[in-house]
C-alpha cells in the first residue's frame, strides 16, 4: 500500500448490471472505510453507453479499445455515464450504507481534460489537477464515486475511457490503483491468470495479440501509473470482494503489473 493510505478502485461496466455483485462490492468498501481507508470509487459503464447507442439507432465504432464519440452521441454517452451509471453505483452504496458522492472528473477541477485525437472526436485525455475536492470528501470519511466524464476549457463534455480515469485520479491521489474487470485479470494464450507483469512482458504479449481490446487500453495505463509512482497495479475481477479485502491488508490480488 502506498504512503497516502488511499486506493482508487475503478470497476468496469459489467458490474452495472449485476445488483448481487454491486452490493457485495460496496459491502466490502463500506468495512475498508470504517477501518480508515481513504476510498475513491471510478466507473466505467461501457455496456450501459452500448445499450444506449443501439436504443437509439447509433452505430458504435471503437479504435484501440477507445469509443469513436462523434457529436450526435455525446448526450447519450453522458447519460449513460454521468447520469445512470453513476446513479445505479451511488444507489448501491447508500444501500449498504456508506456516505457516497457522485461526481465526474472535472468537478473541482480534479482533473484538466483536452480533446485526446480529431479522428475520436469528442474524446478526452485528462491529467492530474487539483486533490482539494477529493481529499476533503476523503477527510469526511465519504466514497467518492466519479464517472469518466470530463469537461474540457471549452465547456465540451468529453468521453474519457474509465481505466484513463482511474490512473489519472491515482496520480493526483498519489494513490494505490486497482481496476477490477470482469475477468481474474491479465490472461496468457491459453486463459491461466499471470501473476506479474513487467513492460517487456506487456509488450510482447501486445504483439502476440493475447492482449487486445479493452485489456490492452487497462494494462497501458496501468503500467503509465506504476511506472511514475513507483507502486504496481493491480488487474482483479470485482467478483472476488474478500480478495479486495484480503488485499487492502497486504494479500496478493490478480495480477500485478509492475514498474
Ligand atoms: N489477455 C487478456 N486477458 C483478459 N482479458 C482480456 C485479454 N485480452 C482481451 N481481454 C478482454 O478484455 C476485457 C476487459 O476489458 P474491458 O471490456 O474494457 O473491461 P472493463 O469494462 O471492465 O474495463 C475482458 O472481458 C476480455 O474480453
Ligand atoms: C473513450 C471511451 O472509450 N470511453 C468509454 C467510457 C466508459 C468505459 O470506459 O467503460 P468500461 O470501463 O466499462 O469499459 C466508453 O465510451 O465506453
Amino acid at each position: 500500500m502506498n504512503k497516502t493510505n488511499t486506493l482508487v478502485i475503478k470497476v468496469g461496466g459489467a458490474l452495472l448490471q449485476q445488483p448481487q455483485a454491486m452490493a457485495n462490492l460496496m459491502a466490502a468498501l463500506k468495512s475498508m472505510i470504517a477501518a480508515g481507508q481513504h476510498v475513491v470509487l471510478v466507473h466505467g459503464g461501457g455496456c450501459l453507453v452500448d445499450e444506449q447507442l443501439l436504443a437509439n439507432g447509433k452505430q458504435t465504432v471503437k479504435l484501440n479499445g477507445l469509443r469513436v464519440t462523434p457529436e450526435d452521441q455525446i448526450d447519450i454517452v453522458v447519460g449513460a455515464l454521468a447520469g445512470t451509471s453513476n446513479k445505479l453505483l451511488q444507489g448501491a452504496a447508500i444501500k449498504a450504507g456508506v456516505t457516497a458522492v457522485g461526481m465526474s472528473l472535472t468537478d473541482g477541477q480534479s482533473v484538466s481534460a483536452k480533446i485526446k485525437a480529431k479522428e475520436l472526436g469528442l474524446v478526452g485525455e485528462v491529467v492530474p489537477g487539483n486533490p482539494a475536492y477529493l481529499q476533503f470528501m476523503l477527510s469526511q470519511g465519504w466514497l467518492p464515486i466519479c464517472s469518466s466524464i470530463a469537461i474540457d476549457e471549452h465547456g465540451n463534455r468529453l468521453n474519457v475511457n474509465a481505466d484513463q480515469a482511474a490512473a489519472a485520479i491515482a496520480q493526483l491521489l498519489d494513490a494505490t490503483l486497482v481496476l477490477l474487470s470482469d475477468v481474474p485479470g491479465v490472461l496468457d494464450a491459453s486463459r491461466s491468470l499471470i501473476p506479474f507483469l513487467n513492460q517487456q512482458q506487456i509488450s510482447q504479449l501486445v504483439s502476440d495479440g493475447v492482449i487486445e481490446k479493452g485489456m490492452k487500453v487497462k494494462v497501458e495505463a496501468a503500467l503509465d501509473v506504476a511506472q511514475q509512482s513507483g507502486i504496481a497495479v493491480n488487474i482483479a475481477s470485482w467478483k472476488d470482494t474478500q480478495a479486495l479485502i484480503g488485499f487492502a491488508n497486504g494479500v496478493s490480488l490478480g495480477t500485478q503489473i509492475q514498474p
